[in-house]
This record gives structure tokens, sequence and C-alpha cells, in this order.
């Protein structure tokens, strides 16, 4: 796998420090909150999952998974909810949680989707941002890291569903994407 890595753009050291320091943010941010966690399967799920050890309060956490309706309809942002939130959130602090924003179609869906349910609040907590890349106007409440736009892979993000597991984001070289 890692023979097709040009270049460690975050490494793991830095990916850790980043999120910790996230996690006191938001450890402060949502003291006393009644707060739920919201992983964006599947690419959220090694940032999810470091980012919750980091946050010092009471939480729950569940999970959606969404997907863009095809190649055609992606500039539409139109969305399909594949996997549901478990129960109502009139009562919680979402902070959905996501391993990129790029276009940000997704988001700009989901936000409104959540919002119409009442819940306290909505906010977002990013690994990385390519801001660069917006087709509408989403800025995310919490960012690790800004990025170009280059194609990155590892820790939940994937080419062709390999490369989630890699410990740090890096490029791939160009070999990889004729490997498949
Ligand atoms: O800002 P956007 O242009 O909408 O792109 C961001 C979305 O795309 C990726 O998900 P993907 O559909 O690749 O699914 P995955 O998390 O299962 O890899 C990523 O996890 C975000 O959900
Ligand atoms: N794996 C992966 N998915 C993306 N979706 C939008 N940008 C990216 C990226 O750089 N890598």
């Amino acid at each position: 796998m890692e023979e097709y890595i040009a270049k460690v753009l975050i490494s793991r050291e830095e990916l850790a420090k980043r999120v910790a320091e996230l996690g006191a943010e938001i450890t402060r941010d949502y003291a006393g909150k009644n707060l739920l966690v919201l992983g964006i399967l599947k690419g959220a799920v090694p940032f999810m999952s470091d980012l919750i050890r980091e946050i010092r309060l009471p939480l729950a956490y569940d999970f959606m998974a969404l997907s863009s309706y095809g190649a055609s309809t992606q500039s539409s942002g139109v969305v399909r909810i594949l996997k549901d939130l478990e129960r109502s959130v009139e009562d919680v602090h979402i902070l959905i949680t996501e391993d990129i924003v790029d276009t940000g179609l997704t988001l700009n869906y989901l936000i409104a989707n959540l919002k119409a349910r009442n819940p306290l609040s909505v906010k977002v907590a990013t690994l990385l941002d390519k801001a660069g890349r917006r087709k509408v106007e989403v800025s995310p409440d919490y960012n690790c890291f800004s990025i170009p736009d280059e194609f990155v892979v590892g820790y939940g993000l994937d080419f062709n569903e390999e490369y989630r597991n890699l410990p740090y984001i890096g490029v791939l070289k160009p070999e990889a994407y004729k490997s498949i």
C-alpha cells in the first residue's frame, strides 16, 4: 500500500497534536451542554474516534451515511441518506465530524437537513478543509488543517476504498491511479 505514497502531507504526530488541540477547544465550548457527536461514514471514522477521546465531557455519538446521487447530479448538491440518526435531536447540540470539506455540497445539504429537526445547535468539525474548491458557502466551525487542491488519502480518506487505514495523510503517486 505505502509503495504508492509519493509524500506525507500531514504526519501521524501532527494529526495527533492538532486533534488534541481541537478536542480541548471543543471541551471548553461545550461544557455543560448536551453534546451529540455525529460521524459521517465512512471517512470521518478515524478522526471522530480520536477526537471524542480528546473531548473530556459526557457525550453521545451516532453516525449517518450519505451518498450523492451520482456524478451528473453532484453539482446540484442532492444527497441521499443511506443511514439516518437513531433518535430525535431536539434536546442536543449536534457536532458533525467530517474528514474533508471540499465543494461543501454534502455539508450544505446535511446542515439544512439537521436544522429542520430543531436541534439546540448544529456545528461542524472537519479534519481537512479544501476551501479553494467550494461551490457553496459553508465554513466549518472547527478545522484541523487547511490544504491545497491536491488529492489526499489516509486517516479515513480513500482512493477506491483503499488507504483509509494509513495513520497519516499522504499524496498518491501517479502509478496508483493506473493500478486499478
Ligand atoms: O464537500 P464535498 O464536495 O461534498 O465532499 C466532501 C464529502 O465527500 C467525502 O465523502 P465520500 O462521498 O467520498 O464518502 P466516504 O466518506 O465514504 O469516503 C467526504 O467524507 C465528505 O463527506
Ligand atoms: N480521498 C479523498 N476524497 C476527497 N474528496 C474531496 N477531496 C478529496 C481528497 O483529496 N481525497
